[in-house]
């Protein structure tokens, strides 16, 4: 579920009529996502030929003095042609405003639906999509620190402690000493951009074979491209659990990315550590929020195991893989 906050309908319609974008028409909860609360907002138009936004309200996570990247990372994309939605500013020109104490920012909706069982035609076009949006990012003008570097997933890690990991999974506090490691051995110095850094399959919106959105780019931040489409790498390629490798995907996602941005050697060689680096960011941030999840709270939660087993198939097989 991803409604956290219950808003009326006179509510609504106050916050709807700030925006140039006609009547509140209907407002429906989005039960996708764990993030943010998210509504599908039906309005009459500025032209009375009806039109439909994401009304999204920030609930955690997010620090609203980084809205104005986020939100300006979206315009500054979508003015360059990539699939990501631009955000509407209201009557007085801000890109989001305060409802209720908490921040809400109205989007652009795009068609399309999130892939379950992705195809190899799929993968190449979410590549060359990810490469496209690291070119037309490369002038953005505002920059955001990559605070899920490394280091900061090993500290993660740490701070959960050995017996709390425990509880999650007998094998999981092995990941500790392997995440310090880790961290000591990438590389700092490879070519950089934007990165959206978390382009899941929940991330993409398609219509067939065609990217018809990219969203939620609250993870967005400065760092190296190759990590980005090693991230993309991790998420797309396997089964939920990690257990299998799909070759075909994590071909097709690559071929995808370098028709669009071929990658230079150092980045190249990079890929098996950047796909490891990239399973410690989700097995830490998935043990924190494991932890972090009242056992009664209606969140589904998310198994770092499942990226135990994707790091220790890079770990084996990277060099393989990217050759
Ligand atoms: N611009 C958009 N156009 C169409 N649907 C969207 C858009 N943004 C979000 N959604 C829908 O809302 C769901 C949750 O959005 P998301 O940004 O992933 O939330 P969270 O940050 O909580 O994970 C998505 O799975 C998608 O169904
Ligand atoms: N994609 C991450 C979790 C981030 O959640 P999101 O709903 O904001 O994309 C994972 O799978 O661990």
């Amino acid at each position: 579920m991803a409604v956290y906050t219950h808003l009326g309908a006179e509510q609504l319609a106050e916050l709807v009529a700030a925006y140039d974008v006609g009547e509140l028409v209907s407002a429906k909860g989005i039960a996708e996502g764990i993030s943010n609360s998210n509504w599908l907002i039906e309005t009459s138009g500025a032209d009375g030929t009806g039109a439909r936004f994401i009304l999204t309200m920030y609930e955690r996570r997010i620090d609203t003095g980084d809205l104005p990247f986020f939100l300006g990372l979206l315009d500054h994309l979508s003015a360059k042609g990539c699939p990501v939605p631009s955000t509407i500013h209201d009557c007085a020109g801000s890109a989001f405003r305060v409802l209720d104490g908490k921040t809400v920012a109205l989007i652009e909706f795009l068609p399309g639906v999130s892939p379950t069982r992705p195809t190899a035609q799929q993968a190449q076009a979410v590549g060359a999509a990810l490469a496209q949006v690291h070119l037309a990012a490369a002038d953005f003008p505002l920059t955001r620190a990559n605070t899920l570097d490394a280091e900061a997933n090993a500290r993660i890690l740490e701070d959960c402690g050995e017996d709390r990991l425990a509880q999650i999974d007998p094998a999981l506090p092995a990941a500790l000493q392997r995440a310090r490691d880790l961290a000591a051995h990438l590389p700092s110095d490879l070519p950089a951009s934007i990165i959206h850094s978390d382009l899941f399959p929940d991330n993409v919106l398609m219509r067939g074979s065609t990217v018809s959105g990219m969203i939620d780019f609250y993870f967005a931040c400065s760092d190296a491209m190759a990590y980005d489409l090693a991230v993309t790498h991790a998420a797309w390629s396997f089964d939920k659990s990690g257990s299998c490798y799909d070759a075909a995907i994590g071909r097709a996602l690559i071929d995808g990315y370098q028709s669009v941005r071929p990658l230079d050697a150092a980045e190249r060689n990079a890929l098996p550590i950047l796909a490891q680096g990239a399973c410690l960011r989700f097995v830490a941030s998935r043990a924190e929020d494991w932890l972090d999840t009242p056992g009664d709270a209606h969140v589904t939660r998310k198994d770092p195991m499942d990226f135990v087993r994707r790091w220790d198939f890079y770990d084996e097989n990277g060099q393989q893989v990217f050759a």
